[in-house]
């Protein structure tokens, strides 16, 4: 990086076509017009932080400068423009959500462990550093033209602010959230990230994601009804979490039944990083040691990894013309559990979603949740219910869902 004016230095960039848009903004495929490389540039709006970024964001974002390892995406420059921060990363060419997608692609045991393993390198070297990612999910691992995963993201919600849940995308980050941050934990640690590193390693066996909650109490539904209700000697701390709702107790079913094509390995190390009490949760360090990444089949070469076709890009046979939309937003392309399959007013459709089938004026009964129980085989499970005593309770977590869905 040289000393020049930061706010020069987009001067060194030749903005080429829009890559998408995420949580934070749009991101540009662009060229460094020095080195003559492919870069994306993420372009963040500061909103209301109209002072510009503060002290403790450039502290961060320096601190992510200097994450360098072959499995986190390299920040290579970092620059005001126009009310916006822009962060310059290398250009990477695919996603692993892309690869799950992919019906063409045939994923071998190894190639999932060769994906899962870069995945946790990556997390390693960032919580060796202190730094928690808070939102891993597929789409945030990006993959290079020489197969390695690198994650993306990293520590941008420490420094703008966790990921704004009125944007329709961030459906999705719920599927990775662990059951601490669903019960409204404020303390919370590099645990978060593993129990989302086990819902990517699910969804690269099934090749869907594995836990799709409507609403953040239906995906506490969705994963007792997977790992059985937890109980106190399972997780002591749980009762003391804020948004704490205690669930009708329903037993764990044999993990096999949801991977049954799965190694007795893979599904040792995935009940491990399932694990309730983040506390009893397995460390990045210790997937990493366990015997699954050292048994057979070894983790494919990153090289020899499959990988999506690579897109034909229109701007790149003409780049005088200026930003080119190629494709929708990454999310748009997804298929959305809630808002586009019922259409209209999204709200009234977040708040019939995540209501369900609790009747919260109703009697003192036990109140059913609303699960959807498609994911595992048509048979319904028995359903976790939700005693009357926490009605009230509950209430209001969905009122405080519902604002933050209406602001
Ligand atoms: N370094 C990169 N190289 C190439 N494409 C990138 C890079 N970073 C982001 N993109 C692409 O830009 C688009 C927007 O990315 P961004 O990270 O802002 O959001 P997202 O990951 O799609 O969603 P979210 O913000 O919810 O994580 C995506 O299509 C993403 O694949």
């Amino acid at each position: 990086m040289t000393d020049m004016d930061p706010s020069k230095k987009v001067a060194n960039y030749l903005k080429r076509e829009v890559l998408g848009e995420g949580t934070y903004g749009v991101v540009y495929k662009a060229i460094d017009t020095k080195t003559g490389k492919t870069v994306a540039i993420k372009k963040i709006r500061l909103g209301k932080q109209k002072e510009g970024v503060n002290f403790t964001a450039l502290r961060e974002i320096k601190l992510l400068k200097e994450l360098k390892d072959p499995n986190i995406i390299e920040l290579t420059d970092a620059f005001p423009h126009k009310g916006n921060l822009h962060l310059v990363f290398e250009f990477m060419e695919t996603d692993l959500e892309a690869v799950i997608r992919d019906r063409n692609i045939f994923l071998s045991p190894a190639d999932i462990k060769s994906y899962i393993q870069m995945t946790l390198k990556g997390l390693a070297v960032c919580h060796k550093k202190w730094v928690l990612h808070r939102d891993m999910k597929p789409n945030n691992l990006l993959i290079g033209s020489n197969g390695q995963l690198k994650l993306a993201d990293f520590g941008l919600a420490r420094i703008f602010g966790s990921p704004d849940r009125k944007f329709t995308h961030q459906v999705f980050a719920r599927w990775y959230r662990a059951p601490e941050l669903l019960f409204g934990t404020k303390q919370y640690g590099a645990g978060v990230d593993v129990w989302a590193a086990a819902c990517i390693f699910a969804e690269l066996l099934l090749r869907r994601p594995f836990l799709q909650g409507t609403s953040d109490i239906d995906q506490l539904g969705k994963i007792f009804a997977a790992f059985g209700t937890p109980t106190a000697s399972q997780w002591p701390d749980m009762v003391y979490l804020p948004d704490y709702v205690e669930y009708q107790y329903v037993p764990a079913p044999p993990l096999r039944t949801f991977f049954p094509m799965a190694s007795d390995d893979a599904l040792d190390l995935l009940s491990k990083m399932f694990t309730y009490d983040p506390k009893a949760r397995f460390t990045v360090q210790q997937a990493l040691e366990h015997r699954y990444f050292s048994s057979a089949p070894l983790p494919t070469d990153p090289a020899k990894l499959p990988r999506p076709a690579p897109k034909s890009r229109a701007s790149d046979s003409n780049p005088q013309e200026g930003p080119t939309v190629l494709s929708p937003p990454r999310k748009s392309r997804r298929v959305m559990p809630d808002r586009e399959r019922f259409g209209g007013d999204s709200d009234q459709v977040e708040k019939k979603q995540a209501v369900g089938d609790i009747d919260i004026a109703g009697k003192n009964e036990p109140v059913p949740m609303s699960v959807d129980f498609s994911i595992f085989g048509s048979k319904p499970m028995s359903r976790p219910t939700i005693n009357s005593a926490d009605r009230s309770h509950l209430k209001r977590k969905l009122d405080l869902e519902f604002q933050h869905n209406e602001e």
